[in-house]
């Protein structure tokens, strides 16, 4: 049978009852309608590019032809006690963020893409460190820009800096005293392997050690408590599981004890104290606002500022419990084949060591995924032989998660 008409039906494929009866008493199931998803589709790739909610296609059409075409520069300041002014706009989505992070509303930072604040903070932490503390540490299969990023600026820095790589599991033994930060994603990309933020954090304070988090598959996935673990600084996207759209701005965190002291390597205007002073020297803004560069991404904060009112409602704990169930199923789903369609499980099965994905490796994972893609389940390929599931508790139900597995499983005996 050709692969493509091997799910053919798939999103109408019977579910059943004790499935459906997981749906009926999910107290997030009424999230699934904010959100426009295509028929025919199961949409497992959350964890790249989050889905379209309704209120962000209402929100860019009201910017794009009120805010923008008729106020025109007005909106810069337009409203600004009603809290609709652009200039604060950053701020506004950065206290909505950091709710889901763990932090304050003046810790967030909002705008650039990760990559780039990710410099950003490891430009501060690497300020703030003891002078004789000169190597940043991190995982040697951190996400690529992280280590490019870290790459380029230890690089750019010289005097002695370096970027030391070790595996994750070893990052504990490797806190040492010439060590100044640790640059760590939360939830591996590839695996969905989550670390104990708090944990470590706490080890790292104890080594004298900066902690700088990627939160790009945690924030919005479930709730991250930043302040509680003590973490000083922290990155995220604001595309895969904020849903803030292509490109969304991204975020940072900076812990509000090093405000003061942390240098802003990329001072900009729009990071002043009172950017229309146009004074000659920089002065930094209060709070993490400082970190703002440029002028606000405007059309695209919007999105993701009308993205983030999904969360307005929702209990981050409530959030968790169904991501976890979500990949629980799907595991247990396939467990009894995985071994005969040569599925190797990677994620970790405890709980409290995975994010919001399921991945295998699979000997022809990049083939597979092609034929999954082109047959409507759409998860995502990752080198070199992972198939990557990624749920999302605000949009997916459990009868998703019952035909994906079946999918996955259809799709590799007819291959097979
Ligand atoms: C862990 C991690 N960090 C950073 C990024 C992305 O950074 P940027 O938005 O700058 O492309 C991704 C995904 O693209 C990611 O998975
Ligand atoms: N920004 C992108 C642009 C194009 C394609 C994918 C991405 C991703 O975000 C990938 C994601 N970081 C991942 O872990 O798969």
């Amino acid at each position: 049978m050709p692969t493509q008409t091997v799910l053919a039906d798939l999103t109408t494929l019977p579910v059943p009852a004790d499935v459906l009866a997981l749906d009926a008493r999910d107290p997030l199931a009424h999230k699934r309608d904010e959100f426009l998803l295509p028929d025919g589709v199961i949409y497992l790739d959350g964890n790249s590019l989050g889905a379209l909610s309704r209120r962000v296609v209402q929100r860019v059409r009201h910017v794009t032809e009120e805010e923008w075409g008729r106020a025109l520069i007005g909106s810069w300041t337009l409203g600004a006690q009603e809290g609709r002014d652009w200039m604060a706009l950053p701020d506004r989505v950065a206290a909505k963020i950091a709710r889901l992070i763990g932090a304050q509303p003046d810790e967030v930072a909002v705008g650039d893409s990760t990559s780039v604040n990710t410099f950003k903070v490891l430009a501060a932490a690497l300020g703030v460190a003891a002078p004789e503390r000169r190597v940043l540490l991190t995982d040697a299969d951190n996400f690529p820009t992280d280590l490019y990023v870290a790459q380029g600026l230890t690089a750019l820095l010289g005097g002695g800096y370096e970027l030391r790589r070790v595996p994750a599991d070893e990052v504990a033994a490797h806190l040492r005293p010439d060590v100044a930060a640790v640059l760590l994603t939360q939830v591996d990309y590839r695996t969905g392997r989550c670390l104990d933020l708090a944990a470590i954090s706490a080890q790292a304070r104890a080594a004298g050690v900066l902690t700088i988090w990627d939160l790009a598959h945690s924030a919005g996935a479930f709730p991250v408590d930043l302040n509680g673990a003590g973490a000083d600084f922290a990155v995220g996207c604001g595309y895969k599981y904020l849903n803030g759209g292509p490109g969304a701005p991204a975020f940072l965190f900076a812990a509000r004890r090093w405000h003061a002291a942390a240098p802003v390597a990329l001072s900009g205007w729009m990071g002043h104290a009172d950017p229309f002073e146009m004074a000659r020297d920089y002065v930094p803004a209060p709070g993490a606002r400082r970190f703002v560069t440029g002028t606000p991404m405007v059309l695209s904060l919007s999105a993701l500022d009308a993205a983030l009112d999904a969360f307005a409602d929702v209990d981050l704990h409530a959030l968790r419990v169904k991501s976890l169930a979500l990949t629980d199923m799907f595991m247990a789903l396939l467990d009894p084949v995985a071994e005969r369609l040569a599925l190797t499980l990677v994620t970790p099965r405890e709980p409290a060591q995975r994010g919001s994905q399921v991945s295998y490796r699979h000997p022809q994972a990049r083939e597979v995924m092609a034929d999954l893609i082109a047959a409507g389940l759409v998860g995502d390929f990752r080198t070199p032989d992972i198939l990557r599931f990624g749920f999302t508790p605000l949009y997916h139900s459990f009868a998703d998660v019952y035909r994906a597995a079946r999918g996955v499983q259809a799709m590799l005996e007819a291959r097979a």
